[in-house]
């Protein structure tokens, strides 16, 4: 098994603040992992940091062994929790500019995806629920060919058929090419598709490992080492 990323006594301060602290982690090509933990824990700014969006206070984080950087920044996708499109765009306008920014984006599979989440693409995305706007950012994300795609949160807020419909489409881009990287909180749902699972705690790593090995070496299910993991956090 290759390892895509690997991260050694990895860290980042916001002032005396340690967000991530000291993160030592190696992530396989062609799996799919749970990043899972309470607000606050790090998965977003971990996340940042292999984009290449933030880079780390000190430690290392490489990316197919090389540090993270233009090379690696062509083949990761990272879907962040917020929205960052124009006021004006329709989801038509997003695949346009997704299309210019990124080499492997494929306005196919948008198009495919945008219909299987019931999305218009002369919609305007101001205009979109919050669960549209969830599923509009997944179809973006999912289109790209890229090596390691990462989402920040994309089962919140959105109905149960969506949910299922998200991670059905993981699960149907999965190869031993991609490398999938979610973060959330639902547990349950992602127990059902992840490979591996990565618990993270102030900044911090508490576990990882595969979700079957887990599971069964604790005699527990995700959601039971997620609580017993958690049990002195505010959730
Ligand atoms: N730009 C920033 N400036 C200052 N502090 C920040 C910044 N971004 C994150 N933090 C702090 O770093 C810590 C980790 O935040 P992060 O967003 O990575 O956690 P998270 O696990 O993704 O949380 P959530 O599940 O709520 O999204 C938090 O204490 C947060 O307040």
């Amino acid at each position: 098994m290759a390892t895509i990323l690997e991260c050694s006594e990895l860290t980042k301060k916001y002032g005396s603040h340690r967000a991530v602290d000291n993160l030592n982690l190696q992530i396989e090509r062609g799996r799919v992992y749970a990043l899972l933990g309470p607000n606050g824990s790090g998965k977003s700014t971990f996340m940042k940091m292999a984009a290449g969006l933030i880079h780390p206070s000190s430690g290392k984080i490489l990316f197919e062994g090389e540090s993270v950087g233009k090379n690696s920044k062509a083949k990761t996708v990272y879907m962040p929790t917020e929205s960052y499109f124009y006021s004006y765009m329709t989801w038509k306008d997003a695949g346009h500019y997704f299309a210019d920014f990124y080499e492997d984006f494929q306005p196919q599979v948008y198009e495919q995806l945008l219909s299987a989440f019931s999305l218009e693409p002369k919609m305007k995305i101001s205009k979109m629920s919050s669960g549209m706007m969830a599923k509009g950012k997944a179809a973006l994300a999912l289109s790209r060919d890229a090596s390691l795609i990462m989402l920040d949160e994309p089962l919140n807020g959105i109905d149960i058929i969506a949910r299922d419909q998200i991670l059905e489409t993981i699960q149907k881009y999965c190869s031993p090419t991609k490398t999938f990287l979610v973060s959330s909180h639902l547990v349950d749902d992602l127990e059902r598709m992840t490979d591996d699972a990565i618990f993270m705690k102030n900044g911090g790593l508490v576990m990882c490992g595969k979700v079957d090995e887990l599971t069964k070496h604790h005699g527990k299910t995700m959601t039971e080492l997620y609580k017993e993991v958690y049990s002195d956090c505010v959730m």
